[in-house]
Order: C-alpha cells, then sequence, then structure tokens
C-alpha cells in the first residue's frame, strides 16, 4: 500500500505501556493530527514513526517496506518539532538549504529550491535575513520550508504552533493546509489542540490511554463520536444516559423521548447532544423541564445552562434564534431521536 501502516505498535517505557496495540493505516497524501490529553501517547508514537524510537512490538510500514527498524536519516522524512532548531548564525536561505547541502546537492539545484519554497511559504525575497530578524510565525514557516527541503515521502510535526500567539496560529493552520494539499504530501501531525485538528486533518485520530478512540474525518469525530470519551473531548457535549422503562419505552431524565432506540438488548445507554441541538422552548412544551441557572452571552453565541433533576444541560445558539431566557426561569427542552448520538461506552 502506498502511504504509512502501523500494525500492533506497542512501546513500553519499563513496565508502563505508553502506547498500546495501535493499528492505523494512513493512505499517501493524506493529512492526520494525533489528538489528544496530556500524555495519552501521541509524541512517543510520532517518535516511533520518525525512528527516534523503537517500538517495543509491532510494524511500522511505509510505502509498502517495513521501516520499524530503518533509521531516521535513511526514513525520507520531513520533520518540524516544538523547538525549531533553526540555526540563528545562518541566512534564512542557508537554513532552508541546509539539508540539501549536506546531501551534497549542487549550488544551483541549492538555490532554485530555496527560491521555489520561499515562494511557496510567502516569504520570497527572504534568502539573505538572518533567521534571527524574522517574526515568530516566519521563523515557523521556515522551519516548515527547510523540512521539505528534501522533498520527503512523510512530514512529521510535533506541536509545531503552539509557540504562536492564537491569530497567527490560526493563520498558520490554514496556510499548513494548503501547503499539504498543494504539495501533496503525506503528513501527521501531533496537537492537543482540537480546533487545529478540526482545520487541518482529512483524518483525526484521538488518542486516550496509549491508545486509539476514535480515527475519523473530522465531522464524523464530531457528528459520531465512538464513546464518550471522544464526544466529551471534541467539541462540547452534553451527556446524559437514556434508560428503558418498564413499559418498553426509551426514557431521558424520566422523560419518554419517542423514536429514540437502543442498542439490541440494552437497558441503559449513554447519549451525546450538542449543545447546538438543544433546542429550549416554553415549560411543558419540550420532552425535558429545567431551569436556568446560567446564561454566557459571548455576543456571537448564547451558552444557556439548565438544571434538569440536578443534572446540568447546556444549550447553544445564536442571539436571534434564542427565545429571551432569564436565570431561574423554566424552560422547557426539546430532544429529538436525531439529535441524540447513543454511544457504545
Ligand atoms: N522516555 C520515556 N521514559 C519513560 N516514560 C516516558 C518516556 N517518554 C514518554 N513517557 C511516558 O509515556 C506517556 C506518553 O508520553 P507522550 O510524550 O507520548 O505523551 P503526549 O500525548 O505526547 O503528551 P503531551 O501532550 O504532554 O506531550 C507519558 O505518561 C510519559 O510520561
Amino acid at each position: 500500500m502506498s502511504g504509512l501502516a502501523l500494525q500492533n505498535v506497542v512501546k513500553e517505557f519499563g513496565s508502563f505501556r505508553a502506547v498500546n496495540d495501535v493499528d492505523l493505516t494512513v493512505p499517501h497524501g493524506t493529512f492526520v493530527c494525533m489528538l489528544g490529553p496530556s500524555g495519552c501517547g501521541k509524541t512517543t508514537l510520532l517518535r516511533m514513526i520518525a525512528g527516534l524510537d523503537l517500538p517495543t512490538s509491532g510494524a511500522i510500514g511505509l510505502d509498502g517496506e517495513d521501516i520499524t527498524r530503518v533509521p531516521t536519516h535513511k526514513r525520507n522524512l520531513g520533520m518540524v518539532f516544538q523547538s525549531l532548531a533553526l540555526f540563528p548564525h545562518l541566512t534564512v536561505g542557508e537554513n532552508i538549504a541546509y539539508p540539501l547541502r549536506i546531501r551534497g546537492a549542487p549550488k544551483e539545484d541549492q538555490r532554485k529550491r530555496v527560491d521555489e519554497l520561499l515562494s511557496m511559504i510567502h516569504l520570497s525575497g527572504y534568502a539573505d535575513r538572518p533567521v534571527s530578524k524574522l517574526s515568530g510565525g516566519q521563523r515557523q514557516r521556515v522551519a516548515i520550508a527547510r523540512a521539505l527541503a528534501i522533498s520527503p515521502k512523510l512530514f512529521l510535526l510535533d506541536e509545531p504552533l503552539s509557540a504562536l500567539d492564537a491569530k497567527l496560529r490560526e493563520a498558520m493552520q490554514v496556510e499548513l493546509r494548503q501547503l499539504q494539499q498543494k504539495l501533496g504530501i503525506t503528513t501527521i501531525v501531533v496537537t492537543h489542540d482540537q480546533r487545529e485538528a478540526m482545520t487541518m486533518a482529512d483524518t483525526v485520530v484521538v488518542m486516550n490511554g496509549g491508545e486509539i478512540r476514535q480515527a475519523a474525518s473530522p465531522i464524523e469525530i464530531y457528528r459520531r463520536p465512538a464513546d464518550s470519551f471522544v464526544a466529551d473531548f471534541i467539541g462540547q457535549t452534553n451527556l446524559v444516559e437514556a434508560e428503558t422503562d418498564r413499559s418498553g419505552r426509551v426514557t431521558v431524565f424520566g422523560q419518554p423521548v419517542p423514536g429514540l432506540d437502543l442498542p439490541a438488548g440494552a437497558a441503559k445507554a449513554m447519549l451525546s447532544i450538542r449543545p447546538e441541538d438543544v433546542h429550549l422552548t416554553a415549560p411543558g412544551a419540550g420532552a425535558l423541564t429545567g431551569t436556568v441557572t446560567f446564561v454566557r452571552d459571548l455576543g456571537g453565541t448564547i451558552e444557556t445552562f439548565v438544571d434538569v433533576a440536578g443534572r446540568q444541560i447546556v444549550a447553544v445558539s445564536t442571539p436571534r434564534a434564542r427565545p429571551e431566557v432569564t436565570v431561574g426561569q423554566q424552560v422547557g427542552i426539546g430532544l429529538t431521536p436525531d439529535v441524540c448520538v447513543v454511544l457504545a461506552k
């Protein structure tokens, strides 16, 4: 297969298993973001793909070749890690040309490639500047260009944008994605920022406790989370329990939700209901009734916190779409089966 394939990859540090039996296929040209809380094993997995760590067991393949034990410098990788490690005493052009120079590429070829890459990262004319005179975002782009100078088979980045301020970071996410699409290079980015992952990835790999909990497109992960960890980790959600009552009706907080089905044979299941799918109504008009406990008006959106039988439900809407409500007021909550995602666990 063309692309990257991880098979039953395990990494143990002493008796601690940091990566537990990971299987993942990344087709050629795909942009993958590995996402998860601190310590979930995403950097360890990336380091094994890079050849910086050896798996305890399992296999890593690239374009059909087993590279599990191939040293990093023979894997044809481009890497950008958190600390950029640009050479501060070299110019922008010299930094980008560095990997070509150490491979003995002719001077003229180096110059051509540097010009090509500078144009790609929107820094044409910057070749002779010292890197010390660049802004954070410009340095980031130079690090990316240097990693791409050798036209690698695989582009690996670990939290590449984490040192940038929020606005620049968002702009760079779009730039990085556009560059990757232009080059069609298989790319894996480790991030703990779900918005960043949703912006850039074809496939988001959500990890927890050394395991992949779900690997799917951003919208699939958001709309059809595999389990309550993924539902809660990606975006905001309401996790509520549904159960079957004595007469066989499926209920939420004791109120029947007609048309909602639980998995065959299950008396209970967790539901994920996104806040934008929770519709506030007049009391009694919705399936549930609750009391407004807090209203967070963020200008573009309003979050309304509602206490329903001692549990908090959050509804999000635009100011125009939301009925006027105040703290202490009773409201109804309309629940339809189509907004309730029944979770596996
Ligand atoms: N060299 C090592 N020796 C011992 N334990 C390690 C080593 N490297 C990583 N670990 C442990 O393995 C687990 C996974 O670490 P890893 O760096 O992969 O997490 P991460 O998901 O990238 O986290 P973060 O977002 O904080 O960087 C952590 O519990 C970490 O302490």
